[in-house]
């Protein structure tokens, strides 16, 4: 069995696909997918034992101490296999990565990135992955990973003004906006937040409309990609776990 790892800057993400289904499907049927907090971490070695796992592939973008516990946890549970760290690269999996540097791009966006490109041959896509930072990348219909942005996520930012201010309180996630005009503190903060994140979402959207003159698809993933839905006016899939599956099609393309 495939263990795939997604280690983010809030969670760390995990599953393990059904790799005897032929064809494989669209979406990888998953026999088990959870996450856990990063200081959960030690439940991992129990949860992971219970499967007979025979490979390991792991997206990290949270630094080394989480690659060294995660590779002590590993070690223990597996002591036989030795983990693959996926990085990004000029080319994986039939996508192109058009970073200066390609190595520089986070290595959960480029998954995503052949996520997207696997889901979606030969169209145009936009993946908003809305975590702890928010990114919105461009994905061409031929396959390559063409750019993005960068945003602080929609906690990040709203904790941010709460911080660096006298005024502003830090304020509820639960509070939701229906107008962007607000007439009290707390909704004016979130329909901020909101806003910037859903605009830069859409000004994406249609400057890559634009630029290829054919439709163009949107994913959303991350957690805060609920919050974020209700403000997009156009179509917009929103599909969980999306660097899993760009893990998925990274080992499925590259079979030991
Ligand atoms: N109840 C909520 N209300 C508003 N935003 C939320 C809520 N829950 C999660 N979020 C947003 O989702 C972000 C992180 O969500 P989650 O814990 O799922 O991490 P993630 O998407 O896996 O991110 P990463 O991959 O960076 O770990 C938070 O920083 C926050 O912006
Ligand atoms: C932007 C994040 C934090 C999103 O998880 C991650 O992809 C990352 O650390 N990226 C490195 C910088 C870059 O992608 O250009
Ligand atoms: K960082």
């Amino acid at each position: 069995m495939l263990l795939l790892i997604d280690a983010g800057n809030t969670r760390i993400k995990w599953g393990i696909p059904d790799t005897q289904q032929l064809p494989a499907p669209a979406q990888p049927h998953w026999l088990k997918i959870t996450s856990v907090a990063h200081d959960q971490t030690d439940q991992l070695l129990a949860e992971w034992q219970q499967h007979k796992v025979t490979r390991i592939l792991i997206s990290n973008v949270a630094g080394s101490e989480v690659k060294t516990r995660l590779m002590n946890l590993l070690a223990h549970a597996f002591p036989d296999l030795t983990p693959e760290w996926f990085a990004s690269q000029a080319q994986c999996a039939g996508v192109t990565n058009n970073y200066q540097n390609p190595q520089q791009l986070g290595c959960d966006r480029f998954a995503s990135a052949i996520a997207a490109a696997y889901l979606y041959p030969s169209q145009h896509v936009i993946v908003a992955t809305c975590g702890t930072a928010t990114t919105v990348d461009a994905v061409t219909a031929q396959s390559e990973f063409a750019g993005g942005m960068i945003l602080p996520g929609l906690k990040l930012m709203a904790e941010s003004l709460a911080r660096n201010t006298a005024q502003l309180p830090q304020v509820a996630e639960s509070i939701q906006v229906d107008q962007p005009f607000a007439n009290n503190t707390d909704q004016a903060i979130v329909s901020g937040c909101i806003h910037a994140q859903a605009g830069a979402i859409t000004l994406a959207y249609h400057a890559l409309h634009k630029k290829q003159a054919e439709p163009v698809i949107c994913l959303i993933s991350g957690g805060a990609a609920p919050y974020l839905l209700p403000h997009l006016s156009f179509q917009c899939e929103h599909i969980a776990n999306l660097v899993l599956t760009g893990l998925f099609v990274v080992a499925q393309s590259n079979p030991r």
